[in-house]
């Protein structure tokens, strides 16, 4: 007898959750997927394809269950993949009724929630008693964009339980996709939240001419700073040079798809940090994320200058131009 395979949703409705859903698509034969706006779903039902985000990508309406209910799609799922931006993620969560105890989570937002301070696996696990255990992490260096035009992409898929993150993994992989599993998932998370910091950093030294000789360095010390920063909140054996830190630090950093790098880029060029909110129609988790890295160094004291000339410019009104050429003068 063939082994029942598990239900699967994706919780959100921007570029990120689309890309998911039709990678699943690939490999599963019925996917649910929730977001908030009826609209948006009725949409989807009709025409095939999500109106507000990469839209060039069209879905088989067979294989899907679509709801705005939360609760529905938690109770249909054993396998729930929350793509949410960070910034979002309490208030989406508020609305549950339906326990979330047995369920898989896997996070593929790359952001710290900002009330808590907590990184999504952490804010799970603290906050919904879900076991480390079924708690696992979708990162790598992969553009939305890029996984609907079916470019080569690579995913990590982190989970302390390897059985998940190879399943996980089985539904994802595709002739596009390749799969990797590891089991750092506070590791992997931390990069993936603070590579949106230095792609701002990236973007700010663009909008303010530097070029790629200074990005270079700045990429340099941003890999260095990002292992000293991540050895302090969780210390084990990991290579910092693997695709899923290395790779999305370098993706995020010079990619024109990057949303941190064009919210950074604006600010340098002299936008304010409201001008340049309202300019995107996307979300720079970066952001948000400075002030809870900031924060989180201040209590242990990791050595992070890029980090705190991002945080001086975004949070204290500070003059990227000063602000930039004083950390020149400490990048080696
Ligand atoms: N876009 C990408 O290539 C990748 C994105 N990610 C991560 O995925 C997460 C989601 O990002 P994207 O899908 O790219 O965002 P997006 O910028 O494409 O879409 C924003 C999403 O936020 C939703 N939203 C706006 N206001 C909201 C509210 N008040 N409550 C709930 N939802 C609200 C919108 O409906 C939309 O679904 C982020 O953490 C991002 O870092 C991770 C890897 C790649
Ligand atoms: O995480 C990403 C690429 O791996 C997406 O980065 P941006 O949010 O900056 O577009």
């Amino acid at each position: 007898m063939t082994k029942k395979q598990p239900k699967i949703a994706v919780f959100g409705g921007g570029s990120w959750a689309t890309a998911i859903v039709k990678m699943l698509s690939e490999n599963v034969n019925e996917i649910g997927w929730y977001m908030r706006s009826e609209s948006v779903l009725d949409h989807i039902k009709q025409n095939q394809h999500n109106p507000k985000y990469i839209s060039s990508v069209e879905f088989d309406i067979n294989q899907l269950f679509l709801s705005n209910k939360i609760n529905e799609m938690v109770s249909y799922a054993d396998y729930l993949i929350f793509a949410v931006p960070s910034a979002f993620l309490k208030e989406e969560l508020e609305k549950l009724t339906t326990s979330l105890e047995g369920k898989v989570i896997f996070s593929a937002i790359k952001g710290i929630e900002p009330e808590s301070g907590l990184i999504v696996g952490e804010y799970f696990h603290k906050k919904y008693n879900i076991p480390y255990d079924n708690i696992g992490v979708i990162t790598g260096p992969c553009h939305a964009e890029e996984v609907a035009l079916e470019r080569l992409s690579y995913l990590t898929l982190a989970c302390s339980d390897e059985s998940k993150a190879k399943l996980m993994s089985s539904f994802l992989k595709s002739r596009y996709i390749n799969t990797k599993t590891s089991d750092d998932i506070v590791g992997t998370e931390y990069a993936a939240v603070l590579k949106n910091i230095y792609a701002m950093a990236a973007g700010m030294a663009h909008g303010l001419g530097y070029g790629d000789n200074f990005q270079a360095v700045l990429m340099s010390n941003a890999i260095r700073e990002m292992k000293r920063f991540i050895k302090k909140v969780h210390k084990m054996k990991r290579n910092i040079n693997n695709s899923a830190y290395l790779g999305d630090l370098l993706v995020t950093g010079y990619s024109t798809f990057s949303r941190n790098r064009m919210f950074g880029n604006m600010i340098g060029k002299g936008y304010t940090v409201k001008s340049a909110m309202m300019e995107m129609s996307m979300v720079a988790e970066g952001y948000y994320a400075t002030k809870s890295a900031y924060k989180i160094k201040q209590k242990n004291g990791a050595k992070t200058p890029i980090i705190d000339t991002v945080y001086k410019i975004l949070y204290e009104n500070k003059d990227p131009k000063i602000e930039f050429l004083k950390l020149s003068e400490r990048l080696d």
